[in-house]
């Protein structure tokens, strides 16, 4: 293989091909080599360095090209073991090194198998749970890989087409994959063949084998050969890890690096808690990042809602240290390029979610910061190890909430998570809030973000299981609302209980001075934020000039952002966060229409809308063909009549009938009478005479579907041979198609990871006129004629990649047929 990889491909020269057949010589004897040494490998035995263990000379060259000489412990204790073809069960802290612990056994033991070129199939699956881990995978793969080995690798991480990935997968020896793309070729992909796969990796397999994944990974699963390596790594070891019957491992060995270790977490990291109630959170946070401007910081919260709030509100309020933002609803270009920047950065801030959590490998992170409490101790170890990586250093600091404190420390000293209080300085503590407010009174959307994240804060604390930790009903909501520069807590739906008894009550309590009726009648929040139904005061409080600006409402001038808010319900504000939570809470609207008379018969009695003009002023308009009347209350409704559009919908859709032999109508789908439906026989019969019938139907289609399917295959190679006896006609082409395939094969491997070796028969080829490569356009030849240097080249001297936006770059290349 040509040293550097996809860098500065040329057409082998005759010395190049012999000491490519000298190479192949060696690599024989080298393999005989390895059998043997590896069959004498104690696996239980001390190994201090990668020169002690028996690996091939390009493994070990990767691995000095990448400054790797001292093995960590879990590299130590599971190597051995994996080179000797054993199915592992590894957890280590987080940074400790697991990603090489799994990724030399795979080229290792692939390399003594001669797993290589497009004959010997797919023969390792790496799975990883998130796309950037995936990535950062394939880029250690490559780097450790690209002195020698022969392996085409590729990422199989969707954001590509199918059938692009597909051509690409045919020619992989080793893929590192996310679950679910993986599935979707295992199962649609009628020519991927994983009878040869001999290894399967799962990283940070408790994530994998838990959320949402499991079904996944279950399905892959049954694809694969039974008789195969699987080796699993987390950074915790839950229980669902050690329930691996269905992953089908033979008697694995469990090497854990924790056990020994007196904490969970690496050494080298100091771990405080602050004690800070929710409402003071951002205070805190912002003082924080004022006295760590020169730092690497990456601050976790619990949903991409706060993320992008907090991130929006800092990035307005100019904190003195670039700002990033990284969630799952982020659209996989701008989630590549955010993780290269933060890679890249020296100092810098990163806002995410738990999506950043696992498995990323930030280079030099000085703070890791909790504002919102971890579901459990796990996502904290996970969300810790982003720093103090590879015994550097690292400093994480976890924000709790009076109500949390003792149920979250109690979590932790179970994990042996040492962590210790302190304090916040006095005078480094400074309050946003009114800056907040100001904010998201002068800017609209900044508001509803706000809302938002307050709905999504509240909604992750409802859901979470561990109760003793996570005490919905002991946060102080309104002030939290009140934190985020919100004129009032949003109204939340599930809060119908204690809670929204208690928020329903804050703003009678003044808690929110702006939560009160305003002199001119009019009440705080819009009819989409759904204040808390404030009771009119008789005596104005003392209220600033803020205060009555937020209390002021015009519909017009808001009202785009009204349809927003409706359209980000549904579509999940954006696209950019998680939309299910829609499913069960929701924010309360303002309801239009009347289903009789004029009264609002489905509104909560209680409910004194705050956008309703007096009863008096209520008109109710009968629209043909709408079930109910419209109650005209406003001049918003009043408009609305005259919008055809808008009246149609509340017409309701078109309905599809069909019509019996008597032309009478009926809705396509009836309720049968019961009566009638018990005299066909008892429903389980009925379902089986159901079943049994519909078989048959299958059948009887069956049989046609496939004498079509035969004869149009039938067509299709007629066809192809008819092609072909002209082609053959006009002479030698077939020769110059072969040749492609076997020099585009040579050009994908090299080009996708760097770790094969060219082709050796391209100088036998007949030098005609070359046909274009996989990677090239239509006109590059001409482009290259005319530059003196074709797009091939361009493609192939591209720099060595350095970024994750060049994998990127490099991975749609190598994925591009
Ligand atoms: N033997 C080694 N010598 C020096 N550095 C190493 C060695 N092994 C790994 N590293 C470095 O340590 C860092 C952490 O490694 P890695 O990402 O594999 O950790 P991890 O255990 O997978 O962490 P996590 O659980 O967070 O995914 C990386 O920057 C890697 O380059």
């Amino acid at each position: 293989m040509a040293p550097g990889g996809i860098t500065g491909r040329t057409r082998p020269t005759k010395p190049k091909k012999q000491a490519r057949a000298q190479k192949r010589k060696r690599d024989d004897v080298d393999v005989e080599k390895l059998e043997q040494a590896v069959a004498e490998l104690d696996p239980k035995g001390t190994y201090k360095s990668f020169a002690d263990l028996p690996l091939s000379e390009s493994t070990k060259a990767g691995l000095k090209a990448c400054h790797f000489a001292a093995l960590t412990d879990i590299q130590a204790k599971a190597i051995p073991l994996a080179l000797k073809g054993m199915d592992i069960l590894g957890a280590a802290k987080t940074g400790s090194g697991k990603t090489l612990a799994f990724l030399v056994p795979v080229l290792e033991n692939l390399y003594r198998a001669q797993c290589v070129g497009a004959d010997a199939g797919l023969s390792a699956m790496i799975i990883s749970p998130t796309r950037e881990l995936a990535i950062q995978i394939f880029e250690v793969l490559r780097n450790v890989g690209k002195r020698g080995h022969l392996f085409a690798a590729g990422l199989i991480i969707g954001g590509k087409s199918l059938q692009e990935e597909r051509d690409a997968l045919a020619r992989m020896n080793i893929v590192v994959c996310t679950p679910g793309r993986i599935l979707q070729h295992l199962s649609q992909t009628a020519a991927f063949n994983v009878d040869n796969l001999r290894m399967l990796v799962l990283d940070e397999a408790d994530r994998i084998l838990d959320m949402g994944f499991q079904r996944d990974v279950d399905a892959i699963v049954e694809y694969l050969p039974k008789d195969r390596q699987t080796l699993l790594f987390s950074a915790t070891q839950t229980k669902r890890v050690s329930d691996l019957a269905r992953l089908s491992l033979k008697e694995p060995e469990y090497v854990s690096v924790h056990e020994s270790a007196s904490t969970a977490t690496p050494q080298t990291l100091q771990q405080n808690y602050i004690l800070t109630p929710l409402p003071q959170k951002l205070d805190t946070l912002w003082s924080f990042l004022q006295s760590s401007k020169k730092s690497k910081i990456i601050v976790f919260l619990s949903s991409g809602k706060q993320v992008r709030f907090v991130y929006e509100a800092f990035r307005h309020m100019q904190p003195g240290i670039p700002l990033l933002h990284l969630h799952g609803r982020q659209r996989q270009t701008a989630r590549l390029d955010i993780t290269s920047k933060f890679a890249a950065a020296k100092h810098s801030c990163l806002f995410a979610t738990d999506v950043a959590a696992r498995g990323l490998d930030f280079p030099a992170v000085d703070w890791v910061v909790q504002v919102d409490c971890p579901e459990d101790a796990d996502t904290y170890i996970h969300r810790v190890g982003r720093t103090a990586r590879y015994e550097r250093d690292g400093r994480a600091v976890l924000f709790l909430d009076p109500s949390e404190e003792a149920g979250m420390l109690a979590r932790l000293a179970a994990r042996k998570v040492p962590i210790e209080r302190i304090g916040v300085r006095e005078k480094k503590q400074s309050s946003i809030r009114d800056q907040l407010q100001h904010m998201c009174f002068k800017d609209p959307q900044l508001k509803y973000l706000g809302q938002k994240a307050f709905v999504s804060y509240v909604r992750s604390v409802h859901i979470m299981r561990d109760k003793e930790v996570f005490r919905l009903g002991e946060l102080a909501l309104e002030e939290f609302a009140a934190s985020l520069g919100l004129p009032g807590a949003p109204r939340i739906k599930f809060l119908k209980g204690d809670n929204a008894k208690e928020l329903k009550n804050a703003p009678r309590r003044g808690v929110s001075p702006s939560s009160e009726e305003s002199e001119d009648g009019e009440q705080k929040g819009e009819e989409d934020a759904a204040p808390q139904k404030p009771k009119p005061k008789k005596q104005d409080a003392v209220r600033t000039r803020y205060d009555r600006m937020f209390e002021r409402r015009n519909q017009d001038v808001l009202a785009d952002h009204y349809t927003k808010l409706v359209k980000d319900d549904e579509d999940g504000f954006n696209g950019d966060d998680q939309a299910p939570e829609d499913d069960f809470l929701s924010v309360k609207r303002r309801i239009a229409v009347d289903t009789d008379t004029d009264t609002d018969a489905d509104a909560d009695p209680e409910d004194t809308t705050p956008t309703a003009p007096p009863a008096e002023a209520k008109k109710t308009v009968r629209i043909p063909g709408a079930a109910q009347a419209l109650v005209i209350d406003s001049k918003r409704r009043e408009k609305l009549l005259k919008s055809k559009k808008k009246l149609s919908k509340l017409k309701g859709g078109n309905k599809k009938l069909v019509f019996d032999d008597e032309g009478n109508a009926h809705e396509i789908y009836e309720l049968e009478d019961e009566e009638a439906f018990r005299q066909r026989g008892a429903p389980e019969e009925q379902r089986e005479r159901f079943v049994r019938e519909a078989r048959e139907r299958v059948g009887v289609a069956d049989v046609g579907d496939k004498a079509l399917a035969k004869e149009k295959k039938r067509e299709k190679r007629e066809k192809r041979k008819r092609r072909e006896r002209e082609e053959e006609g006009a002479g030698g082409v077939e020769v110059e198609r072969d040749g492609e395939g076997a020099d585009a094969f040579a050009d994908f491997v090299r080009d996708t990871a760097g770790l094969v070796e060219e082709g050796g028969d391209e100088e036998e080829r007949p030098q005609k006129k070359r046909p274009k490569k996989w990677f090239e356009d239509e006109d590059s030849e001409e482009e290259g004629t005319r530059n003196g240097k074709s797009k091939r080249r361009k493609a192939a001297e591209r720099a060595e990649p350095e970024t994750l936006e060049d994998l990127e770059a490099l991975a749609s290349g190598l994925l591009g047929a």
